[in-house]
């Protein structure tokens, strides 16, 4: 099949590298020409882990092209796939002007029937509005589907390639052959195609996030709590999580959710509700817990020095929302930064593939290592934001030597009780007790 994928972000190089890689032709579209300029040279413009093998793969065999000329792409396309973005606008709910704007050119471009796939995450009814905007110029027929994408970062090729589930909304009986076209290579995975209108696949995208930021911040009140009353979180997790109803997974807790999509989509959610007089009041309470749980570390760390952090120098292990990614949108880490250097705390960071994101938003505002353990030299504490595996297992007597005492402070619960007290830390984590080392 001949696809045109708009937006070649996160999802739109995965979804065209991905489409590309099962054996269809895909043109991915840019506004941005440095982006097109470096792709056409065959270099992956975001971190992602094994895009660039496939990626290249298709380059090379000709089913993976790149323009910033969105006509050119439209008239070669049966299906073109927006992957756009829809950051929060300054009330909270979703912004549409990428997604209507390019429906409108669209509209003008199209010349015969086409399958417009929405892959960006939008509220309900937007499918709606995509039509319209199209039908005020186009006089030929075409159908407009919402097709939410579920993949992560750091997995996004695993989650493209081999999806829990597919979704698709469309009432259009032609649009929906073309689909289970597409999808088939999944399907013959054995993963399934669930079909529904555009309305509840608009919804199911928002829910399935709202819903697990809604888990993750439930067991951060657990772990909160766990310390108050001298219970370790990660035994209660185990407990919980085996049972299967509940699940083992996205039960860790920590210093809140963040990234490009929980943090705006669980907004979105609670502001469409509110549009329509309903009031998420779960939501609402998932959005005040998760901000309170971004300063957790921060205030640890001011109740250990004192509020007056003047002085003091921090090494900071993680910059990135988390592991197996550079995107820093929304990072716990950021808000960690803010709060410590306006208490006067100096900073040197390190994170294996962050750093330059950081640079490019707080420049001199801390200090960057180049390795781990650079970041560590007379600091009077150690901090973890982010769970990259290198922070995993790492050499404690460096820490040690480099440290101007054995202080850490885990908002990733990385390290072994018992281990830390061995070793002879002050380590404090997220929902257990405090080892002390006097
Ligand atoms: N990042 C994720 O993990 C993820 C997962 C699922 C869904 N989503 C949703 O998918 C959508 C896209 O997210 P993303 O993270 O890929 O965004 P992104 O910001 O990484 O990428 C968007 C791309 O669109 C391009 N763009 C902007 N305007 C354009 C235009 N008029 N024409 C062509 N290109 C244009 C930008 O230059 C950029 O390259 C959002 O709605 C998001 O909520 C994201
Ligand atoms: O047990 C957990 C799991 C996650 N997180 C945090 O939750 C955030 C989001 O993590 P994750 O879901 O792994 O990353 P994303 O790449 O943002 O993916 C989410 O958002 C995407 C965009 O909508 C969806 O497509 C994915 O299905 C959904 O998992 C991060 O800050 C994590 O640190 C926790 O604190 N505890």
């Amino acid at each position: 099949m001949k696809i045109a994928v708009v937006g070649t972000g996160y999802v739109g190089l995965v979804t065209g590298t991905c489409f590309a890689e099962t054996g269809n032709d895909v043109i991915c579209v840019d506004i941005d020409i440095e982006k097109v300029e470096k792709m056409r040279a065959g270099v992956v413009p975001i971190y992602e882990p094994h895009l660039d093998v496939i990626f290249e793969r298709n380059i090379k065999q000709n089913r993976l092209s790149f323009t910033t000329n969105l006509e050119e792409a439209v008239e070669q396309a049966q299906i073109i796939f927006l992957a756009l973005p829809t950051p929060p606008g300054e009330d909270g709910s979703a912004d549409l002007s990428y997604i209507l704007g390019v429906a409108e050119e669209l509209g003008k471009m199209i010349k015969e029937y086409k399958v417009i796939v929405d892959k960006s995450t939008v509220p309900v009814g937007t499918a709606d509005k995509v039509k319209e905007t199209i039908a005020k110029h186009a006089n030929v027929d075409f159908d407009v589907v919402s097709n939410p994408e579920f993949l992560r970062e750091g997995f996004a090729v695993d989650d493209f390639l081999k999806p829990d589930r597919v979704v698709v909304g469309t009432e259009s009986a032609k649009a929906r052959k073309v689909m289970e076209e597409l999808y088939k290579p999944f399907v013959r995975q054995g993963n399934p195609i669930i079909f529904m209108d555009e309305k509840s696949a608009e919804l199911t995208k928002y829910a399935a996030n709202s819903f697990l930021a809604t888990k993750i911040t439930f067991m951060n009140e657990i772990a909160n709590y766990c310390e108050l009353i001298g219970a370790n979180v990660d035994d209660v997790r185990r407990g919980m999580g085996t049972d299967t109803r509940i699940g083992n997974r996205f039960l860790f807790p920590g210093i809140g959710y963040g990234g490009s999509c929980f943090p705006k989509d669980v907004q979105a959610l609670a502001k469409s509700g509110k549009e329509t007089a309903y009031d998420f009041s779960i939501i609402n309470s998932v959005m005040d817990v998760n901000h309170k749980q971004k300063y957790v570390l921060a205030e640890k760390v001011k109740a250990y020095f004192g509020s007056d952090l003047k002085g003091k120098k921090l090494a900071l292990w993680g910059l990135a929302f988390k592991p197996d990614t550079d995107d820093i949108r929304e990072a716990p880490a950021l808000y960690m930064i803010d709060e410590l250097t306006k208490a006067g705390a100096e900073i040197t960071a390190f994170d294996p593939e962050a750093m330059d994101n950081v640079k490019a938003l707080l420049g001199d505002k801390i200090k960057y290592a180049s390795n781990q353990y650079e970041a560590l030299e007379d600091a009077d504490a150690l901090l973890i934001a982010t769970e990259w595996q290198v922070f995993r297992t790492p050499d404690f007597d460096r820490i040690s030597d480099k440290l101007k005492a054995k202080v850490i402070f885990d908002g990733r619960n990385l390290y072994d009780l018992v281990d830390m007290r061995n070793k002879g830390y002050y380590y404090n984590s997220i929902g257990r007790r405090t080892i002390t080392n006097d």
